[in-house]
């Protein structure tokens, strides 16, 4: 089923997301629904943050065909460079606004996937950018906190306007 993503500057969006404990039928809906609700939006990746369930669970897809979805449950990310390259990032909570952010660009990730195998890989470029954008959810940052005070502001501004177009076309 799509499920709502929430919009910047909602405060549920500052939420810290909660171990999972065990991966059941519910997380594996869970994950089913943030796969789907991800390809709808057209995004390549989704926390679970964004759709309001407070648990630490990212999907992610950055294949061409949109058909090879990445399952990282209870993510440990650790940067593997000292230094920052700056990359423009995009956020299905912060619809319509890009804006380059700084960050390592080698990163060794450890998680567990839907099947609870570990997963212990290291990764770089788009796709460590993009697991490090998720992590970020799960600890209630979003990339906008990087940029400066007016370009926050003219981050809201725009989700708002961006939201009434969404309400008129129903
Ligand atoms: O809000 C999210 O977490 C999804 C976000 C992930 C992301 C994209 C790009 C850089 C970092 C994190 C998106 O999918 S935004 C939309 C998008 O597909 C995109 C935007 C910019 C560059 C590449 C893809
Ligand atoms: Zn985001």
């Amino acid at each position: 089923a799509l499920l709502p993503i929430l919009s910047y500057p909602d405060p549920r969006l500052r939420t810290i997301a909660k171990p999972v404990k065990e991966v059941d039928d519910e997380i594996k809906t869970l994950i089913t629904d943030m796969i789907e609700t991800m390809y709808d939006a057209e995004g390549i990746g989704l926390a679970a943050s964004q759709v309001d369930q407070h648990v630490q669970l990212i999907v992610m897809d950055l294949s061409e065909n949109k058909d090879s979805p990445m399952v990282f449950i209870n993510p440990k990310v650790t940067p593997l460079v000292e230094e920052k390259q700056p990359y423009e990032e995009g956020c299905l909570s912060v619809p319509d606004v890009y804006d380059k952010v700084e960050r390592p660009n080698k990163v060794r990730i450890e998680a567990i996937d839907e099947n609870g195998q570990v997963i212990d890989k290291e990764v770089e470029g788009l796709l460590a950018v993009c697991i490090q954008h998720e992590m970020d959810h799960l600890n209630g940052v979003i990339f906008v906190d990087y940029l400066s005070r007016l370009k926050q502001t003219r981050a809201r501004d725009k989700v708002r306007k961006v939201l009434k177009v969404r309400e008129k076309q129903g």
